[in-house]
C-alpha cells in the first residue's frame, strides 16, 4: 500500500512524525529525526530564552503510558531557528513549536520567524500544562482568542495550534468557533498531554516525579480515547483545516484509528520516548499490514471515514 500523503501542499513519504517535546530538544536528536523514517518532524516547544526546566525526576514511563512535568526545558528560540535554517526541506517538512511564556514573547519569536526565509511550519503551543503559575491558554478561551488574533496579525503565513484535550461538547464548540474565525490557522494538533495527573508508587507510597508535588501531563495508552475524540471533534467542526492527531500511538493500529478519525498526520510521543526513532519503520510496517488486510491502497481510502452507528 502507498503511505504517501501531502500536508499544506508539501509531499510527505508518510503521515508520521514525532510529538513536540519528544526526541527533538537538541541538534543530535533533530538530526536523528531528519534521518529517520518519519514523514515529518517538529522541534521542542521553545521560549525566547533558554530554559533548564523543572527539577528531575520529571518524566516517568508507566505500564499504560507516561507522566511528565518537564517545565518547558529548551535551548531557546535562536537555537531552533538556526536548526530551521540548516534543515534539508527536500528530505521532509519541519514544524517549529513555539510556547512563549507571554504573548509578547510569542510576538517577538513570530516576527523573527516571519523575517527568516525558511519554509518551516509553525505549531503554536497553547497547551503546556507544566509551567508553575501559568494557566494553559487553551483552557482560557478569551486569552486563546487574543493570542491567536495578535499572532495571526504578526505572522503572514498559515500556521497551526497545539491544543489541550477538551472533555465537554460545549468546549469543542467554543474552541472550534474561535479557530474557524481565523482562516490563517491551517491545522490543529490534538491533543497535548492530559494535564495534571498524579501517578503514585504503592510500594514507596510516593509520587513518581519531583515537580508540582508529582502532578504532571499524562500520555500514552491511557489518553487514546480522549485523543481520538478531540481529533474527530475538530475534524467535524473545522472542515477547512487539517487535523494532526497525537496521543496514545504505540502501534500501527492507533495510527490507523487516528487517520480514520480524521487526522491528516499522526504524532508519536510517549512510545517514541521509550523506543526511539526506530519506532517509525515498525509503525509504518504495521499500518501497511492493516491496510493490506482491509484492501486499502492509499491513506485517502479510509482517512476521515469513521462510521457511526
Ligand atoms: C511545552 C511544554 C510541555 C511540556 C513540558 O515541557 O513540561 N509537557 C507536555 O506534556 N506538554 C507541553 O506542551
Amino acid at each position: 500500500p502507498d503511505l504517501r500523503t501531502e500536508f499544506l501542499d508539501l509531499p510527505l513519504a508518510n503521515p508520521l512524525m514525532n510529538a513536540s517535546g519528544v526526541w527533538c530538544s537538541v541538534a543530535s536528536q533533530l538530526e536523528a529525526l531528519a534521518e529517520c523514517a518519519a514523514g515529518a518532524m517538529v522541534t521542542k516547544s521553545c521560549t525566547l530564552a533558554q530554559r533548564d526546566g523543572n527539577p528531575e525526576p520529571r518524566y516517568r514511563a508507566t505500564p499504560w503510558g507516561s507522566i511528565n512535568s518537564m517545565g518547558l526545558p529548551n535551548e531557546g528560540f535562536p537555537y531552533y531557528l538556526n536548526y530551521a535554517r540548516c534543515h534539508d526541506y527536500e528530505r521532509k517538512p519541519l514544524f517549529m513549536s513555539l510556547a512563549g511564556l507571554t504573548l509578547d514573547d510569542n510576538l517577538t519569536m513570530v516576527a523573527e520567524l516571519r523575517e527568516a526565509v525558511t519554509p518551516v511550519i509553525m505549531e503554536l503551543n497553547l497547551s503546556c500544562p507544566n509551567v508553575p503559575g501559568k494557566a494553559q491558554v487553551g483552557y482560557d478561551f478569551e486569552a486563546m482568542d487574543t493570542f491567536i488574533h495578535e499572532i495571526a496579525d504578526a505572522y503572514d503565513r498559515p500556521f497551526g495550534v497545539k491544543l489541550p484535550p477538551y472533555f465537554d461538547i460545549a468546549h469543542f464548540d467554543e474552541a472550534a468557533a474561535i479557530l474557524n474565525a481565523y482562516p490563517q490557522i491551517a491545522f490543529v494538533t490534538c491533543i497535548n498531554s492530559i494535564g495534571n495527573g498524579l501517578v503514585i508508587d504503592p510500594v514507596s507510597e510516593t509520587v513518581v516525579i519531583r515537580p508540582k508535588d508529582g502532578f504532571g501531563g499524562i500520555g500514552g495508552d491511557f489518553v487514546l480515547p480522549t485523543a481520538l475524540a478531540n481529533v474527530n471533534a475538530f475534524f467535524r467542526r473545522c472542515p477547512d483545516k487539517k487535523i494532526i492527531g497525537c496521543g496514545g500511538v504505540r502501534s500501527g493500529e492507533q495510527v490507523f484509528l487516528h487517520l480514520l478519525a480524521g487526522a491528516a498526520l499522526v504524532q508519536v510521543g510517549t512510545q517514541l520516548f521509550e523506543e526511539g526513532p526506530l519506532i517509525f519503520p515498525r509503525l509504518l510496517e504495521e499500518l501497511q499490514a492493516i491496510m493490506t488486510a482491509k484492501g486499502y491502497d492509499r491513506i485517502t481510502d479510509f482517512q476521515g471515514k469513521l462510521k457511526t452507528l
